[in-house]
């Protein structure tokens, strides 16, 4: 695979992979193309299949939306949403790069939602949980990996109960699987940088010192 370096955000849900992408994405228009992944989970209310920040001027050039109509949600992200078998056929099919269940869901990247960004020269964003995280790690695809932590659990348990999107065994589920990543997450070596979203002002600011490098040979390229 070509382009510049792709970058896997990971971390537990709720530790603000979404809220920190969106604002890179915003400032850094043109530089960054997420990689839409497949899930099985329901779309949340503002979310349809390709209506999320990635579409954002395709939408607006066909349709004339107005910006606040397609960011009217800030839980709303972009999937491909299919059903369990749909999924898993392509699974078969060989078309993922990995794949993993969460939360009682199946969430998978396709090879064709990076070769997409990556056709384009974009720092392909992948935002996967930790195993998507460890079976990335045995492809040939040499990503920086970043790591999204909340401050404590309870803070986690806070921010995912005031974001008002999951219902109590979802919520019970995330933090299950947050205990394990944030223990993970502390063992040396395994990420690039581990970065722990307290004040979100320096956790944007810490992400941006990671990347300026790689955003810097895009914006170069481009010139
Ligand atoms: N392995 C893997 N995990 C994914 C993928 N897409 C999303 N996830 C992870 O699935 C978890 C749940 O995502 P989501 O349902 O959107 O909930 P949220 O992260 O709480 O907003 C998060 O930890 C994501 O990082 C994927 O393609 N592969
Ligand atoms: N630094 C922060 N301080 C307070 N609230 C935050 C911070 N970062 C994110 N949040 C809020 O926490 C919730 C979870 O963040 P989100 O970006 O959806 O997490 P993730 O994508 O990792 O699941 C959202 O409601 C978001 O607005």
């Amino acid at each position: 695979m070509s382009g510049p370096r792709p970058v896997v955000l990971s971390g537990p849900s709720g530790a603000g992979k979404s809220t920190l992408l969106r604002r890179l994405m915003k400032e850094y228009e043109g530089v960054f193309g997420f990689s839409v992944s497949h899930t099985s989970r329901n779309p949340r209310p503002g979310e349809e299949n390709g209506k999320g920040l990635n579409c954002l001027p395709m939408l607006l050039g066909a349709t004339l939306l107005p910006v606040a109509d397609v960011l009217s949600s800030e839980t709303s992200k972009d999937y491909h949403f299919v059903t369990r078998e749909k999924m898993q056929e392509g699974i078969d099919k060989g078309e993922f790069i990995e794949n993993a269940e969460f939360s009682g869901n199946m969430y998978g990247t396709s090879k064709s939602s990076i070769e997409d960004v990556q056709a384009q020269n974009l720092i392909c964003i992948l935002d996967v949980d930790i195993q998507g995280m460890k079976n990335i790690k045995k492809t040939d695809l040499n990503p920086i990996y970043i790591s999204i932590q909340p401050p404590s659990m309870e803070i986690l348990e806070k921010r995912l109960r005031d974001r008002q999107t999951e219902t109590e065994d979802s919520l019970q589920k995330r933090l299950e699987a947050a205990r394990i990543d944030m223990e993970l997450s502390k063992e040396p070596g395994v990420f690039d940088m581990v970065i722990i979203n307290d004040d979100l002002e320096e956790a944007y600011a810490k992400l941006k010192s990671v990347l300026i490098e790689e955003i810097e040979k895009v914006q170069d390229a481009k010139k």
